[in-house]
């Protein structure tokens, strides 16, 4: 049956995790659709493991959207979420084109980065139907802003400050928020402090739901990997065996353990 937000709220509720991935194209998309994932991501990480750029900066609504079709026509039950990428909100009425053409595309949802500063922003999307989801923390558009991709939200202060934000963009109406690269204890917060499902990514064990780059999972990405990530390939015999381990940890919640997790 087609995963629905509603059905990915339930999950929180009922204490069940949820497991994500990122795709790309529809032979991917076909093999984590059957494998049972709730919810798949054309991140626009894209401009990193499929056009080889250095940051996720490069990336334009059109590359989006003609990932998100492509994602779009190999899943038949996943939730299809797109990124809208850098700059894709310079004001409010090119915000929401670049949103319908990602909704056309085939999305059921679209995430935006950032914080508080978006409420208006998702209040103007959701009154025109179209769910958002805020991804919070190590932000990757904002990489030059924070000079690197660096754990975020290690003081008490920031941890406060983000938990703030969070419960002003679930107000506004945000019903997913994705966690980057935060300590294990603040992923644990957000996930208690906010009714929406938190999927974290280097977030954690106590997030409600994983997302993990679907290159890292499978040991294909070049260089190092982030210390989040882990290489299902290296204890598989086949990609469809990689994808199935990856959804049963998460959903065990033996995934993440103590080494792919960020402490105080
Ligand atoms: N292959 C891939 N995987 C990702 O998870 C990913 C992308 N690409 N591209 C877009 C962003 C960039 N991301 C990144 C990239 C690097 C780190 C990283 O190296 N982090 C350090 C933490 C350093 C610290 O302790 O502050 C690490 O050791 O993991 C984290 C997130 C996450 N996203
Ligand atoms: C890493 C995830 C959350 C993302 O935003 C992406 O793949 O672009
Ligand atoms: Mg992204």
């Amino acid at each position: 049956m087609a995963i629905t937000i509603t059905k990915l709220a339930a999950m929180k509720a009922a204490g069940e995790k949820i497991a994500t991935l990122t795709a790309y194209d529809s032979s991917f998309a076909h093999l984590f659709d059957d494998a049972g994932i709730d919810a798949l991501l054309i991140g626009d990480s894209l401009g990193m493991v499929v056009q080889g750029h250095s940051s996720t900066l490069p990336v334009n609504v059109d590359d989006i959207a003609y990932h998100t079709q492509a994602v779009a026509r190999g899943c038949k039950n996943a939730l299809i979420l797109a990124d809208m990428p850098f700059m894709s909100m310079p004001s409010l009425e090119k915000t929401l084109l670049n949103a319908a053409t990602l909704m056309r595309a085939g999305a059921n949802m679209v995430k935006i980065e950032g914080g508080q500063w978006l409420c208006e922003t998702i209040q103007a999307l959701v009154e025109r139907a179209v769910p958002v989801c805020v991804h919070m923390g190590l932000t990757p558009q904002s990489v030059h802003l924070f000079g690197g991709y660096k754990v975020q939200g290690r003081s008490a202060q920031q941890a406060a400050d983000f938990i703030a934000q969070a419960k002003a963009v679930e107000k506004a109406g945000a019903q997913l928020l994705v966690v980057e690269c935060v300590p294990a204890s603040l992923g644990k917060a957000l996930s208690e402090a906010l009714t929406i499902p938190v999927i974290g990514i280097g977030a954690g064990a106590q997030t409600d739901g994983q997302i993990l780059v679907m290159h890292d999972m499978l040991g294909i990405t070049p260089g190092k990997l982030p210390k989040f990530a882990k290489n299902y390939m290296a204890q598989a015999n086949s990609i469809p065996d990689a994808i199935g381990q990856y959804i049963q940890e998460v959903r065990q919640g033996s995934f993440p353990s103590s080494e792919h997790i960020f402490n105080e």
